[in-house]
């Protein structure tokens, strides 16, 4: 039995495909969301997503669900085996440079009912759950993908223009477009243990990690009575051992009373293999990789899910660009050019606050105590630890980088709040957007119009205006994911860059081509 051919198949239900397939049906595009799973799979998984990642989370539209199920952290610290700080990156929790908190903790399972409840909202998206997808083949113009379903056992095929591979680490879409994962040298076991308990034990409200060799741990409450705890399993442990509380106390011991003892609940405790990997390509023709199919990080600065949550941004503008004939096919390629390296600088960073936490022994534990306090001077890789900004995107066909100064391209647009109160990314709305320190014509107002873009005016005194002549610009052309596409010194150096990408099909909430004064 085969059926019509739909613009896009996403194979896999989990954050990185339920965004993709949300971000897709506001541009109009239908999708087909096959997924193994008849509902949210229940087990607790990734907890923390950034301030970048949340303004993704505000364009699916489910914002206010999510600042329900969320907590903000304080931040990341580095303590030693007797608790004691050794090195301390705050976040705002009131919302720095994107608007929102800089740390979320959260239960994903939570947040996954979330993103499946509002697709309610988008008839584009048709999700199959209970289906297993057997085979994929690409054909003359399209993709086969072969599929069973779970209950009954028939079998039939679904051909798709797009197939985008949002379908985990053992990714059955990866293996059939023969791309394999590099492994980036990092394998620990840990135990991971999420407990629910009334009782607050009192501690900072951020994330601790715990740097020692002979019991590298992590510690955060992730909710009102809901905490996760990981500790690193020596040769010869099994997650098996610690199956109840009694024999996890020892592990506890150390963060909780005597008396918290009661009450205590233990929601879940399994043993993870942390690995880093990256595959080597994230594409073949019609069929993109995202998510963990595309690379796998150890949790160790919270960015596991929010990977695969910014390649489901990147690429769905994009897609939709093409699938409408408003971008070249040729644009697709930036996909791995853009978010590849990105995820690689991230995956790095993650290794080395994993590597800080667990080696080196009592030498090891001399020179924390040393370097930790001092590490805030280091440049490069740890500027996104301590600020929590992400690196820019690599220069692409969408990211006009100068090889020498590279400026404000790739990177994110600051989220700032405008003279009227709304914020940049509620102005730009999934569109182009040109950002000026100086007043449009009503003749360059009227064209960024018609080519489906909006002019936004960063008026002096502002924290936009700073941003755009800290970044030695007076003009920014601005993609639809709020990345800086090029700079310029006006806005008609820009114009020539500016595609004709019409606004999201989504009910308009946001502002016109009429410009907006930064306050
Ligand atoms: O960067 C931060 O502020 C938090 C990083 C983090 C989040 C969740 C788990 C984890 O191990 C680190």
């Amino acid at each position: 039995m085969t059926s019509p051919t739909v613009p896009v198949v996403i194979v896999g239900a989990g954050p990185s495909g339920l965004t993709a397939a949300t971000l897709l049906a506001q541009y109009g595009i239908e999708s087909l969301l096959l997924e193994r799973w008849e509902g949210v799979y229940p087990q607790p998984r990734a907890v923390h997503l950034d301030g970048e990642i949340r303004r993704i989370v505000e364009r699916l539209g489910i914002g206010p669900g999510f600042d329900a199920i969320t907590r903000p952290a304080s931040g990341l610290r580095l303590v030693d085996r007797r608790h004691r700080v050794l090195a301390q990156f705050d976040r705002d929790p009131a919302g720095g440079r994107n608007g929102f908190p800089e740390a979320n903790l959260f239960d994903q399972p939570e947040l996954e009912a979330l993103l499946r409840a509002n697709l309610a909202l988008h008839p584009a998206v048709s999700l199959r759950g209970g289906v297993e997808v057997t085979g994929l083949a690409v054909e003359k113009d399209c993709a086969r993908v072969d599929c069973e379903d779970r209950a009954t056992g028939a079998s039939y095929s679904v051909r798709a223009r797009y197939v985008l591979g949002c379908d985990g680490a053992n990714s059955l879409v990866r293996a059939a477009i023969g791309a394999r994962m590099r492994d980036l040298r990092f394998e620990q076991r840990w135990l991971v243990v999420d407990l629910a308990t009334t009782v607050d034990p009192g501690h900072w409200g951020g994330v601790h990690q715990v740097c020692d060799p002979r019991r590298a741990a992590t510690y955060m409450r992730i909710g009102a009575t809901r905490h996760r705890w990981e500790f690193r399993l020596q040769p010869g442990e099994s997650a098996d051992y610690y199956r109840d509380l009694a024999r996890l106390w020892p592990l506890l011991a150390p963060w909780l009373a005597d008396t918290d003892r009661e009450g205590l609940e233990l929601v879940r405790v399994a043993e993870y293999t942390f690995r880093a990997q990256l595959a080597d390509r994230w594409r073949a023709g019609r069929v993109f990789l995202l998510g963990d199919a595309a690379h796998l990080t150890p949790p160790f600065i919270g960015q596991g899910m929010g990977a695969g949550v910014r390649d489901a941004a990147n690429l769905s503008w994009k897609l939709a660009g093409v699938l409408r004939g408003e971008l070249p096919e040729s644009m697709l390629g930036t996909y791995e050019t853009e978010r590849k390296p990105h995820a690689r600088t991230m995956i790095r960073l993650a290794k080395l606050t994993g590597m800080t936490m667990t080696e080196g022994g009592e030498l090891g534990n001399r020179l924390r105590g040393l370097l930790a306090p001092r590490l805030h001077r280091l440049p490069g890789l740890t500027r996104t630890i301590i600020s929590g900004e992400s690196p820019p995107l690599h220069r692409s066909a969408l990211v006009a980088a100068p090889p020498l100064r590279r400026g404000l391209a790739g990177r994110l647009v600051p989220n700032e709040r405008m003279a009227d109160g709304r914020r940049v990314d509620d102005l730009i709305a999934g569109r182009y957007a040109i950002i000026t320190t100086s007043a449009p014509s009503p003749m360059e107002a009227v064209t960024v119009e018609q080519r489906g873009g909006v002019v936004l005016r960063a008026v002096p005194g502002t924290a936009l205006h700073r941003w755009l002549r800290g970044g030695h610009a007076d003009a920014v052309l601005v993609r639809p994911d709020g990345t800086v596409q090029t700079c310029g010194r006006t806005l008609s150096d820009l114009y020539s860059s500016l595609p004709s990408f019409a606004p999201s099909a989504r009910p308009a909430q946001t502002g016109s081509a009429t410009p907006k004064a930064a306050d």
